[in-house]
């Protein structure tokens, strides 16, 4: 399979500098602790950037015999280096205002003198350095490529921000997360390297010089009166290093946010001013952004990153083994010449091959001759009788990375003979655009004069493997072939699988259904609707079941069939047996928060999500009714408990039943819903929502019978908009 380029160079990034990512972000969170617990030493007085230069020398002046210099740090703590009237040289922080010490330097502290060297040069000196230099370009690099594969997962650059949908844990939130740390990552990663360069002096130097413009003067004056020292406040200044001696060739030297200053000490002139390079200042900004001094916000955003990090490490390994364990091999036992059936495979992940080799092991088995190969590989096949695409659709329904090329490969590459072709595309209908790809190849191949369709193109949700047992049989059935498609030996278990314990089941009734509770046994958050996703022992096809949220638990309607593994499994469960399940959202099938009047219908146990809507709190003082439609009166008794409840409670507006096997009064729900049309096309006036759940038979009959009622007393066809479905 064809690996994405830029997949491929994210991952090489990553596993070749991994190791040094991960001290160098350890050793990152730790640094990260500096200078938030240095801004919070009480240092830092009031208003003293306010205050002049000249009054502050004045202070110190009042207080010590000498003054060597004056320091601003990033904190914007003034310290300043004395020598005391006991003689004595020293440097702590002051009170500008008073002249007065106000405590010590802080000293690094041994943990972070640690970390420190840790980080810049892994203890190897200029080796470490250049080793980290590089693997801080490498991490940017890596956000580069990031960031394209996120650009080709969302569809777009557009679409770079929109919500990212959640196909899988690890993936989900390294996309997620990536997209929200990607600004602090690029200034992090850039200031390092900028920091590293300019240790190597790989810089251009600054060819700003002084030069002097003044003559010395012997004149002594009072320094206090200098313009200069009057006219700057403590805000604008870095360092002033007091003049050595009395020569008058020694200056007071003043470092300003963007430039120094020589400053006579005799007459208080400017006699030299050296502008900071531009490199200079990006240099004090590198060290700054990269360390977070002077800053707890900022310094508290490095530290989100670095567990952002982290977690990518992680995450980024995991999709990695995830992917390994699903790529699938296929060793072709006949070449494209001397196949009569073709398989080409679109996939992203992989998934979709492990189809394409289950239909191929099938064919195979049949003696078929079968060459399977990628759309990107589309070539003239000299022997070729039938094709087969399975194609997945990625992005903002563009086609997988090894597919790219198949509409220009299709339209150049000429056939010897007439094939018959079928398309499966394989989606999640969690995207607007399902399987929009696979529609595309069917339409190119369809236009093709070399092809001609056999089976309508087909869609398979969420790699479902029953759905593809299902069109297997259909495309062999086309064929005279008996294929026989082999379960998967390897039964994944469903993502986020949870534990259930059995706390209530009804007794079968004559429609051989019940109901069963379960209760999770970790805290999980769901809602009537959703659907519970169980894989009866040995067998690698989910079934799913509508969810009623009841006293906080799951209820489940089950229809027992004869041969049906997973409704005999549940019907064995007993009280207190644990089972293993995993709850998939399904948020169009939600009962709606602002609509007036909702209709729910259902047949059979398609009751079962609106059990538990009818007896959840409304607050919004929703009407809704309830049209059901069973088989006798015996079938309701199962149900009835939860709908009197509902009444009880005011909850449920309105309940109408149709029993189709009890002589006296035989009925479907259709017929129902033609007898209450005015109560229909009311709430379909009044943009009500009409929810329908059960089985694909009976909503066809019971959408007819809307769309009737619509046009006789709305005038318009049905607005599916209003219109919610869970049918199976
Ligand atoms: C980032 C991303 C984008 C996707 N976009 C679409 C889409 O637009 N339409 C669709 O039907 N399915 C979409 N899917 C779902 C995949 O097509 C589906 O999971 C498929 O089974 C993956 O097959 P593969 O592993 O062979 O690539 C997308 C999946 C991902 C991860």
């Amino acid at each position: 399979m064809t690996i994405s380029i830029w997949r491929y160079s994210h991952l090489t990034l990553a596993i070749s500098s991994s190791i040094f990512i991960l001290l160098a972000t350890l050793t990152g969170i730790i640094l990260a602790f500096e200078p938030i617990l240095n801004k919070l030493e009480p240092y830092a007085v009031k208003n003293a950037q306010t205050l002049s230069v000249a009054k502050t020398i004045d202070n110190l002046k009042a207080n010590y015999d000498e003054i060597i210099s004056i320091n601003i740090d990033r904190n914007s703590f003034v310290q300043a280096s004395v020598i005391t009237k006991q003689g004595k040289n020293q440097t702590f922080y002051i009170n500008p205002f008073t002249g007065k010490k106000i405590g010590n330097v802080i000293e690094k502290a041994p943990i972070f003198k640690f970390a420190t060297n840790l980080h810049r040069s892994l203890f190897l000196k200029s080796t470490g350095r250049f080793i980290v230099g590089l693997v801080s370009f490498l991490l940017f690099l890596m956000v580069v490529t990031g960031i394209i594969l996120i650009v080709k997962r969302q569809g777009g650059i557009l679409n770079f921000f929109k919500k990212v949908i959640k196909e899988d844990f690890q993936q989900y939130f390294h996309v997620v997360i990536g997209k929200y740390a990607l600004i602090p990552l690029i200034i992090i990663t850039l200031s390092g390297v900028y920091l590293s360069l300019e240790k190597f002096s790989l810089l251009p130097l600054n060819k700003n010089k002084h030069v002097l413009t003044e003559t010395h003067t012997d004149k002594p004056t009072q320094t206090l009166n200098f313009d200069v020292f009057k006219s700057t406040t403590l805000k604008d200044i870095k360092h002033i290093e007091f003049p050595f001696s009395t020569d008058a060739e020694d200056y007071f030297i003043i470092k300003l946010k963007d430039k120094e200053l020589y400053v006579n000490q005799y007459s208080g002139n400017t006699v030299s001013k050296k502008k900071e390079s531009l490199v200079a200042l990006a240099s004090s900004w590198s060290m700054v952004l990269h360390t977070g001094q002077g800053s707890i916000l900022w310094s508290l955003v490095l530290l989100v990153t670095c567990f952002a990090i982290l977690f990518f490490i992680y995450s980024g390994f995991a999709i990695t083994l995830n992917r390994k364990k699903h790529s699938i091999k296929i060793n072709n036992k006949f070449s494209k010449d001397n196949a009569e059936y073709i398989i080409l495979v679109g996939s992203e992940s992989g998934s979709t091959f492990g189809f394409a080799k289950t239909f191929y092991n099938a064919l195979i088995q049949q003696g078929k001759s079968v060459f399977v190969s990628e759309l990107n590989n589309y070539s003239n096949y000299k022997k070729a009788k039938h094709l087969v695409v399975f194609t997945s659709t990625y992005g903002d329904g563009e086609a997988p990375i090894n597919a790219t090329n198949f509409e220009k490969l299709i339209t150049k590459t000429p056939q010897q003979n007439t094939l018959q072709y079928t398309v499966l595309g394989f989606g999640s209908l969690a995207y607007k655009a399902y399987c929009k790809y696979a529609v595309l190849v069917d339409a190119l191949l369809q236009k093709h004069q070399n092809f001609t369709p056999n089976l309508a193109l087909h869609k398979i949700n969420n790699q479902s493997f029953k759905a593809f047992k299902n069109w297997a049989e259909l495309w062999s059935a086309s064929k005279n072939l008996k294929l026989k498609i082999d379960t998967p030996t390897k039964i994944p278990q469903p993502k986020n699988s949870q534990l259930f314990k059995v706390v209530n089941k009804s007794k079968i009734n004559t429609d051989h259904s019940f109901l069963i509770e379960f209760k999770p046994e970790k805290k999980i958050k769901f809602t009537s609707g959703d659907l519970l996703s169980i894989l009866p022992q040995n067998d690698p096809v989910e079934r799913l079941y509508s969810i009623a949220k009841v006293n906080n638990n799951i209820l489940l309607s089950i229809k027992k069939h004869e041969f049906g593994k997973c409704s005999n499994y549940l019907n064995t469960l007993k009280l207190n047996d644990i089972m293993t399940a995993s709850i998939k959202k399904n948020k169009d099938f939600y009962l709606p928060k602002k609509a007036k009047e909702v209709v729910m219908i259902a047949n059979g146990t398609g009751i079962a999500p609106f059990l538990g809507m009818i007896n959840n709190k409304n607050h919004n003082n929703t009407k809704n009714y309830l049209f059901w439609g069973g088989r006798t009166k015996e079938s309701y008794q199962t149900y009835s408990k939860y709908i009197d409840k509902a009444f009880y409670n005011k909850s449920l507006n309105g309940i109408f039943i149709s029993f189709s096997k009890e002589e006296s009064e035989k009925k479907y729900v259709q017929n129902t819903l033609e007898e209450k049309e005015d109560l229909i096309s009311r709430v379909l006036k009044n943009k009500g929502v009409i929810m329908i759940c059960g089985s694909v038979a009976m909503e066809k009959g019971v959408l007819k019978t809307l769309n009737t009622i619509s046009e006789s007393k709305l005038n318009t066809p049905l607005n599916m908009s209003l219109i919610k479905t869970d049918c199976y």
